[in-house]
């Protein structure tokens, strides 16, 4: 923790003084009044009652939840963590704990949660296929039964509900590149379908509930991203990239490398769900990157770009060498995003490219 920060002069007004955990002291000497700020927090937007929301980010410890809740309390609102920590880790957000305008609660949303608030971004999933397929079944019922459940208590209070869908409902798409109108080629009982017909029953019961009672929806599909606080055995290609070139090691390329995936940064992400959110559009709606990599051409550009930094470093040992392992089943072959919908409707442009 930060050493406190004595300023002198006009008293802060209430929310200030809410907002850093200040503690005054009344200096009788020069008749002035002396606050203690414990400058402990990322400085926040004081926004007034009427436009700070109260907002639920479920699997908000994670690695896109944890971004999403630095943004939202940064702009200013009351943001509730909901997560069974399975692949989020408290260490995400624990910069926010003790913020009064934030809470962190230990809980899995198979189970039915009750809270007053006025959005709801449903994130809870393990996302990467090593951790989903790690007990596919569990991955499946947090898929269904925690979007149930987040779904009926966005009905029971009001709330408009956004859930984190994914280009996985595409599945090897015959459509390239991905756009919403495309219904998907999934294997529905193959080593991936935990997840891909988790997410899309999802989708499901959030149209349902959007017709048949009128809760207000809103569906991201999101494709790759990356950014920092990836867990670095998560699995996924970028950190398993990253990691193997830093270390020197032999990079794993599934396959012959030709499938292609196009990686967008967790800042565009996160735009991009604010938006949806706060905008009109309820339809399905992509945010990914549409600078499209094989998987080849993106081993070789981590490993130039991980030498390079090591030898101005000076930390370089040895470039890592490409290796080749076996395509695991169901591995869509081409994949980018149609971000028409998103530019079009909520004004959405990524901002970052990968290199
Ligand atoms: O070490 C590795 C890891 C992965 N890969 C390949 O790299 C590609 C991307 O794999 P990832 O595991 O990062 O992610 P996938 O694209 O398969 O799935 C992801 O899709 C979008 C999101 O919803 C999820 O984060 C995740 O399911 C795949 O073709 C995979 O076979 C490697 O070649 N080597």
């Amino acid at each position: 923790m930060s050493a406190p920060k004595v300023v002198k002069g006009d008293a802060p007004p209430n929310s200030i003084e809410r907002a850093y955990g200040a503690q005054s002291t009344y200096n009788d000497a020069d008749n002035s009044i002396s606050y203690t700020t414990m400058a402990k927090f990322p400085p926040v937007k004081l926004l007034p009652n009427a436009e700070r929301k109260r907002i639920l980010v479920t699997g908000g410890a994670g690695f896109v939840g944890s971004h999403l809740v630095d943004r939202l309390m940064l702009l200013g609102h009351e943001v509730t963590v909901l997560d069974n920590f399975f692949t989020g880790s408290r260490t995400t957000v624990s910069h926010w704990v003790g913020h009064p305008n934030f809470e962190m609660v230990r809980h899995d949303v198979i189970n039915p949660f009750l809270i007053e608030v006025d959005q709801i971004y449903h994130l809870a999933c393990p996302a990467s296929p090593p951790h989903y397929q790690y007990n596919a079944v569990k991955t499946i019922k947090t898929s269904f039964m925690g979007t149930l459940n987040m779904l009926g208590l966005a009905k029971r209070v009001k709330a408009r509900f956004l859930i984190t869908s994914t280009s996985e409902v595409y599945g090897d798409p015959e459509v390239h590149p991905q756009t919403e109108e495309y219904w998907g080629h999934v294997n529905p009982i193959g080593i991936r379908a935990c997840y891909d017909e988790g997410k899309r029953v999802a989708e499901t019961l959030t149209y349902g509930y959007q017709r048949q009672d009128g809760v207000d929806v809103r569906v991201a599909r999101i494709f790759n991203t990356f950014g920092p606080r990836m867990n670095p055995y998560d699995g996924r290609v970028v950190s398993n990239f990253i990691i193997q070139a830093l270390k020197g090691e032999d990079m794993t390329v599934y396959g012959d490398g030709s499938q292609t995936r196009s990686f967008q940064y967790v800042h565009d992400l996160v735009d991009g769900l604010i938006l949806l959110m706060n905008g009109p559009e309820t339809r399905p709606t992509n945010i990914g990157s549409s600078h499209e990599f094989t998987i080849k051409e993106f081993a070789e550009h981590v490993k130039e770009i991980v030498a390079k930094v090591q030898k101005e470093e000076g930390t370089y040992k040895k470039t890592a060498e490409i290796i080749y392992k076996d395509l695991p089943q169901d591995d869509p072959q081409r994949r980018r995003a149609d971000t028409t919908r998103a530019e079009e409707s909520l004004g959405w442009k990524s901002r970052w490219t990968v290199a």
